[in-house]
């Protein structure tokens, strides 16, 4: 089975613990969340799980074999990660830089190409500088250049780092539509947000970080307790009825 095991993951800080004895499984299929505050361990974890992060402590096993001794070319076929800031060295053009994310698989033609174009509705765009682009635009460039190295199948894993800061209500969902259904292929999918209104009939597990620990996991944001969610944002949490609803499936 090609799950993704970390296990007791601790990475250490300048000042304090970045991540501390963290234990995680992503199954082929399965959508995670990471949420909480500015600090959390967010990107720690995801750059861990992805294998990014240098670790202090714990191991990250895909398949049964830890991540650190893939060969960098086949772990490149088999995930695919978006950071949460992606400086570009060139002034590419939309279509080229989406192309860099078809380098792992130079042989073989698959949809996710065009599926992550025609989602992100970068068409017309493609023609254009990266650096013409507005912050949304650019982010939707990028995510397509992520989603086109994803071979859509079990055994695949997308890692996102904040991948609706930027977009609009409309790109949201089509985003989180188009996980859901990579999902429903098989991919095994880990990103992190702040936009915790997007959450609300997201079909996912939602892990609550506070300072480098997993406060709690469970499917909706009422299941991770009021408790926890007021220790992690530092004040009273109250749920509400709902005042601004997310679109989803356009
Ligand atoms: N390269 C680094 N070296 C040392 N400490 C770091 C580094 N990057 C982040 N940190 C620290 O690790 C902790 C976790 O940071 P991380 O970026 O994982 O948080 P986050 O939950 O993603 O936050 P945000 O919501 O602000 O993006 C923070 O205290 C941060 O200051």
């Amino acid at each position: 089975m090609s799950d993704l095991t970390a296990s007791e993951l601790s990475v250490q800080g300048t000042q304090r613990p970045r991540l501390t004895a963290v234990n995680c499984r992503v199954r082929p299929g399965e959508l995670h969340v990471l949420i909480g505050a500015n600090g959390a361990g967010k990107s720690t974890l995801l750059a861990s799980l992805a294998g990014l992060q240098p670790l202090d402590g714990g191991r990250v096993q895909l398949n049964g074999h830890d991540l650190k001794h893939y060969p960098p070319a086949e772990l490149a076929r088999r995930r695919a990660v978006l950071p949460q800031s992606n400086p570009l060295a060139f002034d590419y053009r939309v279509g080229a830089l989406i192309d860099l994310g078809r380098h792992p698989h130079p042989q073989e033609t698959h949809t996710a190409k065009h599926r992550a174009i025609q989602a992100l509705d970068l068409g017309r765009l493609l023609p254009r500088r990266v650096h013409t682009l507005s912050g949304g635009e650019r982010q939707r460039a990028q995510l397509a250049r992520v989603l086109a190295q994803l071979v859509p199948a079990p055994g695949s894993f997308l890692f996102l780092d904040e991948p609706l800061a930027a977009l609009d209500l409309r790109y949201r969902s089509r985003l989180l539509t188009l996980l859901e259904e990579l999902a429903g292929d098989g991919v095994g999918i880990v990103i992190s947000v702040h936009e915790l209104d997007a959450l609300h009939d997201l079909d996912a597990t939602i892990h609550l970080l506070h300072a480098g620990a997993v406060l709690a996991a469970a499917p909706t944001l009422e299941g991770l307790g009021a408790q926890a969610l007021s220790q992690a944002y530092g004040g009273a949490v109250h749920f509400q009825q709902r005042q601004m609803v997310v679109i989803r499936g356009d």
